[in-house]
């Protein structure tokens, strides 16, 4: 595997970490739940109930940024971060990935279309972790993204990303989304190496 410049927070025992996962991937599983559902009032509301207390249940584990599990768990596919899809990576460089995600109701826009917002996540995503492969940790400076076609939720979508061009600090990235033959969407962006000091 390779190795990230931001993965140095990963923190947890193999014990922890997988049952954190466990967690995100219920959490995953509930986003689902909810968005596909319509539930009763007394059921919603009785439900509501539970899940604050389950947060409740939460909060005394309560840790910083540097401590967090979310995010920071790079083994994962979906790097324990219940906001991102989970990409499952078939190909791996520095400079070059492949792979697959699906999409599901929770990233719906509307007509089985997902969420226009959820395409640049996905590709902040593939590129964020590319460029930050054996190399400094960087940031993204721009994201332009081209919607081909509707991009399809519960289908499994296949991903590319390719560095470039590497100028200096500066890291130029593109890559696409495609449903089969199909190219969905295609992106270039622009990561920047961060200097000292910068957050
Ligand atoms: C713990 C484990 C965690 C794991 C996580 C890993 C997975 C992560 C996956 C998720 C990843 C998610 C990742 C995220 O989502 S990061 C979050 C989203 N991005 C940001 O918040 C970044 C905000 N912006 C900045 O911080 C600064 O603007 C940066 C750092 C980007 C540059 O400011 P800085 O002061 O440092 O640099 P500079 O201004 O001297 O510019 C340097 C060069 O760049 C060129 N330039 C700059 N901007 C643009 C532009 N817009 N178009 C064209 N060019 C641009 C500029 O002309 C110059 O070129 P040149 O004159 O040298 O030729």
């Amino acid at each position: 595997m390779t190795s990230s410049a931001w993965a140095a927070q990963t923190l947890a025992d193999q014990e922890t970490g997988t049952a954190f996962e466990h967690l995100i991937g219920s959490l995953r599983g509930l986003q689902d739940s909810v968005t596909s559902t319509r539930p009763p009032a007394e059921v919603a509301l009785a439900i509501a109930a539970e899940l604050r207390a389950v947060a409740h249940r939460l909060d005394e584990f309560g840790v910083g940024e540097a401590d967090q599990l979310a995010g920071a768990q790079m083994d994962y596919p979906g790097r324990s971060q219940a906001c991102v899809p989970v990409l499952d990576h078939t190909a791996q460089s520095a400079d070059e990935v492949r792979g697959t995600l699906q999409l599901s109701r929770f990233h719906l826009g509307r007509n089985g279309a997902a969420h226009g917002g959820v395409i640049p996540l996905v590709f902040d995503e593939i590129f964020g972790r590319l460029a930050g492969t054996d190399r400094p940790r960087c940031r993204t400076a721009f994201l332009h993204v081209d919607y081909r076609e509707i991009t399809p939720i519960g289908r499994r979508l296949d991903f590319t990303g390719r560095v470039e061009r590497v100028d200096g600090r500066k890291i130029f990235v593109t890559g696409s989304l495609a449903d089969g033959d199909a190219v969905v969407a295609e992106a270039d962006a622009l990561f920047v190496v961060l200097r000292e000091g910068q957050p």
